[in-house]
């Protein structure tokens, strides 16, 4: 903007050759302000995010470290309330230009158990909406972050909790626990974006594979297709390795780092940009379907008797 002003009031008074030189001046001045001003402020702009009780962000104050994790008890089943909390969270980290981001829980065995049932069985459209919307927006946020981030994965992961960790660009696991995307088994589609974080993940081979079976990995199997990157005993442990992963990223440029990351996922990203709507009314049409419901119902159902 200011270039523009500076063009449109010299218009009258200088030389297009003349012109053309002080534009660069100003354009190579400013981009270099700005670099620097990025890369200091990072330093400044550690914040304490106010507590939401279903998203707790906790930062490091001296490693720029956010710890963010999810509070639904008893599984952290994915609810409309859960994902306007995490896309306020990621808004607020990306606001003040944390140094990185790692994703728990603070269920005991469970990361997240995905999708919260409940807003898929006899849904309301106006909520399902709101819910769907918000669904997208956190993805676009986790996937498209400029900050770094992590998964430590502290329990079982389907479907949704598998998603989440997928989204992010390291995955810690614990033992003993099982980490997929289930969806076909239930009868469902994964939406597009939810197959890109997979194809970004696993190999082409295996995201098939991984997807058109519905597979649940155990943590030691999830190793050995690469969905995620390492084992850790302990929560404690998990969250220490994704600091680990993190704080290699203090010897690269920020800015560097941000836009290899965007331009690797930004095709992804444009996808799902794209077809906002489209992907909303695909899945809710699939969901309305009586089968689908009566599918969801039972699976409902099998749960509780469990
Ligand atoms: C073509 C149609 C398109 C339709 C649109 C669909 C959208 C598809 C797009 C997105 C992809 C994502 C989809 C999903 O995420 S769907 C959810 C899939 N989740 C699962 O299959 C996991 C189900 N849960 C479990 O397997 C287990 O609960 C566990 C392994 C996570 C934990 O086991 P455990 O510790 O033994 O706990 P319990 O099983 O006893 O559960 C405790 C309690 O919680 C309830 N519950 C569990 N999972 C959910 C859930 N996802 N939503 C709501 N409630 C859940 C469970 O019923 C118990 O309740 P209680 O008996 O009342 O205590």
């Amino acid at each position: 903007m200011l270039l523009t002003l500076f063009e449109s009031h010299t218009h009258f008074f200088l030389s297009m050759f003349q012109k053309m030189i002080l534009t660069k001046i100003i354009s190579n001045t400013l981009s270099l302000h700005k670099k620097q001003l990025i890369e200091w402020l990072p330093a400044v702009r550690y914040f304490s995010s106010p507590t939401n009780p279903l998203v707790n962000v906790d930062v490091n104050d001296k490693s720029g470290i956010a710890v963010v994790t999810m509070n639904r008890k008893p599984v952290n089943g994915l609810s409309l309330e859960l994902f306007e909390a995490m896309s306020k969270a990621l808004d607020d980290l990306e606001n003040n230009r944390i140094r990185g981001a790692i994703l728990t829980s603070s269920c005991p065995t469970v990361f997240s158990a995905g999708l919260d049932l409940n807003e898929l069985y006899q849904p309301d459209k106006k909520r399902f909406k709101a819910f769907w919307t918000t669904f997208q927006d956190v993805w676009l946020k986790l996937y498209g972050s400029s900050f770094p981030t992590a998964a430590a994965i502290n329990g079982h992961a389907p479907a949704g909790g598998c998603f989440l960790a997928i989204s992010c660009e390291y995955r810690v696991m614990c033992p003993d626990y099982k980490i997929g995307l289930n969806e076909t088994r239930l009868g469902i589609i994964a939406p597009i974006f939810l197959r890109a974080s997979m194809r970004n993940t696993v190999s082409n081979r295996e995201a098939e594979k991984a997807l058109t079976l519905g597979t649940l990995y155990s943590t030691e199997d999830a190793l050995k297709i690469g969905l995620i990157d390492e084992i850790a005993i302990y929560k404690v442990k998990a969250i220490e390795r994704c600091e680990n992963f993190l704080a290699q990223f203090n010897n690269v440029s920020s800015i560097a780092r941000s836009f290899t990351k965007r331009s690797l996922r930004q095709k992804d990203l444009e996808e799902l940009e794209n077809c906002r709507e489209e992907d909303f009314n695909i899945f809710w049409s699939n969901l309305i379907e009586p089968s689908v419901q009566k599918q969801i119902g039972d699976y409902m159902q099998s749960l509780k008797k469990k």
